[in-house]
């Protein structure tokens, strides 16, 4: 299991890492060591305003590999085109026993097994931003040479910022498709759903309540209740009522066909970017 004895480096302090991070802070998580890297001066000092040792490779470029040296677990958080060049920069620091976890969306584990000695464990991890409330919803999957500890280590250190699923490589862009990017489609459904509340006479204050408490309100029955979402809409749609005729408006949509047709086109970006790199 992660224990506060392990080291974690986590290379590329940007927004996912940053979400992760307050996830850890919030599950008051502590291990003997944790370094982060970013690029750029400025975010460094971001993170080591939070008390974080952290340093930009723009200022010293050995950062990376310094970073790594004594770290059991190596975040490389960084964007899918520099994934590659960044393990290669550190294959020759890391300890033995080192779990290389690569966030990267679409790069897989072999093309980055083939950049580090033989011994060297690679596991690919989706995490979302709700990390950062403890609410992730992270996809591990596990490359040919990690072992079983080394995926054992890597889910409790995700469980840490919410729930983990282990599934096979060839699922993992499907993952990203649906749990990764996930946080986004919400989003933006809330954000449209605001705006179409703010044509109906509610100032932008109003339709923003208004929006996001029935969101968070909904969501919260859900999860409790442990019932299943179309009993609950059921319990909603009067017959004859107001929301049944809301609701067939919404069937005009074929949001199914939408949400598959959206799904798909993440899923060939990250063959897209699998192919670049
Ligand atoms: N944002 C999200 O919700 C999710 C992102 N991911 C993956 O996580 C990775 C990071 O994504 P974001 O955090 O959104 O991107 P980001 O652009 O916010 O963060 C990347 C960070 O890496 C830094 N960086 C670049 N090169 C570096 C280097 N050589 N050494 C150290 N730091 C370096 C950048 O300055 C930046 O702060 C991507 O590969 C993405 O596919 C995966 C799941 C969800
Ligand atoms: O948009 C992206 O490429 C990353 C992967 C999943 C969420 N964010």
């Amino acid at each position: 299991m992660i224990s506060s004895a392990q080291s974690i480096a986590i290379l590329g302090g940007g927004s996912l890492a940053t979400s992760i991070f307050a996830g850890l802070r919030r599950a008051h998580a502590t291990f003997a060591d944790v370094r982060v890297t970013t690029r750029s001066p400025g975010s460094a000092t971001g993170w080591r305003e939070l008390g974080v040792p952290a340093v930009a490779t723009e200022d010293d470029p050995s950062a990376n590999k310094d970073a790594v040296r004594h770290a059991d677990l190596v975040l490389a958080a960084v964007k899918p085109a520099q994934t590659p060049a960044l393990v290669s920069e550190i294959a020759d620091s890391l300890r033995p026993g080192a779990v290389v976890v690569s966030l990267a969306a679409g790069v897989r584990c072999a093309t980055l097994e083939d950049l580090l000695p033989e011994e060297v464990g690679v596991i690919r991890a989706m995490p979302n931003t709700p990390a950062a409330v403890g609410a992730a919803m992270t996809g591990l999957s596990r490359g040919a040479h990690a072992t079983d500890a080394q995926l054992e280590h890597t889910a409790a250190f995700f469980r840490l910022v919410g729930e983990v699923l282990v599934v096979e490589e060839a699922q993992m862009d499907a993952f990203a498709a649906v749990a990764g990017s996930g946080p986004a489609y919400v989003f933006y459904f809330i954000e449209q759903y605001t705006r179409a509340a703010a044509t109906l006479g509610f100032d932008q204050e109003q339709a923003r309540v208004l929006a996001e408490r029935t969101f968070a309100g909904a969501t919260e029955l859900l999860i409790s209740s442990g019932a299943e979402p179309a009993e609950l809409r059921r319990r909603v749609t009067s017959p004859k009522g107001t929301t049944e005729r809301a609701v067939a408006k919404l069937e005009e949509a074929e949001l199914e066909a939408l949400f598959t047709r959206a799904a798909a086109a993440a899923i060939e970006r990250a063959r897209e970017l699998s192919q670049a790199v």
